[in-house]
């Protein structure tokens, strides 16, 4: 058994990662860290867990850690999870961030985007971006891997294989995705309140989220090239799910079925990728409490654009799941272990 930790425990992903650690079956959950709630067992604080996890909620302590735990998953707030990483390193465990502030490269592009200065950038040349169907070989040798963001997963996923073969003109993708309403975390906020969130649908920090950068940054990975694109975010009124659509311009002529065929082999290997038969298009009742992301397409012959919809649970595929597909490569395990359930229909 793999011997894990989980700082930022109470969260929305903390908690997440402890209750899919809880049934994983090569993992021993040692040890779970909260700042407000120290002393706390965690099924006092999300009476889920009850009978399913007996762990008391503690301080974080970087002394003894190490002899306590070989992998820890970092759940907290960017900005803050910087402070902790270095100090995990240091002592020895691998640490798998689910924060942004290790998914670049480019410390000056991390300071314009999240507007604060890096306080370790020598780990980002370090850090791999840990995104399995982009990056599974480096992942399995990182002692610090940098978990997607939730939309740059379902953004990403749904453009690589377009762009790996240079089929779209990279000028034109835009993004269009909408959250439920976790992916803003469970600290309350006057735009996360129930009464401003249900029965309304809005876009938020147009062309200006960070996650802009995020796919930029992803999709250049791919096309070995700089990008530019638009990002449009929006809250929708559910507590869990992903749902982006995103348009791009095709180069040549293309039928929905020759591109279907191209992302079904291109997703072959990757267990937690499914692309939907042509006709299909894919529904957040779909993945949401699953690992999956589901890929639906339609070539719009008038314009002669791709328009792709991809879905995702924000806190499975989109984090946590994500997380422990990370953590199943670098450990040696197959990278479904633990993950290959489906969701919950209806
Ligand atoms: N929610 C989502 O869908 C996704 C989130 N992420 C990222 O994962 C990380 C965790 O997100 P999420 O679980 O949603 O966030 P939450 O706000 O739900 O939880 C973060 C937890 O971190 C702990 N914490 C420790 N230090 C601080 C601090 N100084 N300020 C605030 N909180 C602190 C808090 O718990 P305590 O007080 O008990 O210590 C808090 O509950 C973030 O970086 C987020 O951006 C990534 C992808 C998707
Ligand atoms: C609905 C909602 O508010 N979503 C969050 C998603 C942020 C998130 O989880 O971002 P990181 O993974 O990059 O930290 C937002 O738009 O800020």
């Amino acid at each position: 058994m793999i011997k894990v930790g989980v700082v930022g425990s109470t969260g929305y992903t903390g908690v997440e990662l402890v209750r899919l650690l809880s049934r994983h079956p090569k993992v021993s959950l040692k040890l779970i860290t909260s700042r407000s709630f120290s002393g706390k067992k965690i099924a006092d604080i999300y009476p889920n867990l009850q009978g399913i996890v007996d762990l008391e909620c503690e301080e974080l302590d970087f002394t003894e850690i190490a002899d306590r735990v070989e992998v820890v998953f970092t759940a907290l707030p960017h900005g803050v999870s910087m402070s902790v990483v270095p100090k995990l390193l240091q002592v020895g465990v691998k640490v798998i961030d689910l924060s942004g502030d290790y998914r670049y490269q480019d410390q000056e592009l991390y300071e314009e985007w999240y507007t604060e200065s890096h306080q370790s950038p020598d780990l980002l040349s370090e850090a791999v971006y840990g995104l399995p169907e982009l990056n599974r070989e480096v992942i399995k040798e990182s002692r610090l891997i940098a978990n997607p963001g939730c939309y740059p997963t379902s953004a990403i996923l749904a453009l690589t294989p377009v762009v790996n073969k240079g089929l779209i003109d990279l000028n034109s993708i835009i993004i269009d995705s909408k959250s439920g309403a976790t992916g803003a975390g469970r600290t309350p906020s006057r735009a996360t309140h129930f009464c401003e969130v249900s029965e309304n649908f809005k876009a938020y920090k147009v062309a200006q989220h960070r996650h802009t950068s995020e796919i930029e940054n992803g999709v250049k990975m791919v096309a070995n090239k700089e990008v530019v694109l638009s990002f449009t975010p929006h809250l929708v009124p559910m507590k869990r799910g992903i749902l982006s659509t995103v348009y791009t311009q095709l180069k040549q002529n293309f039928t929905t079925k020759e591109l279907r065929e191209l992302y079904q082999d291109f997703y072959s290997s990757h267990p937690f990728v499914r692309i939907h038969k042509v006709g299909k298009l894919p529904e957040t009742k779909y993945v949401v409490n699953s690992n999956y992301c589901d890929i639906g397409l339609k070539v719009d012959s008038r314009t002669n654009r791709l328009v792709i919809v991809s879905t995702i649970d924000n806190l499975i595929k989109g984090s946590s799941g994500q997380a422990i597909q990370n953590f199943n490569l670098l450990s040696g395990l197959s990278e479904t272990t633990g993950l290959k359930f489906s969701g919950i229909f209806p």
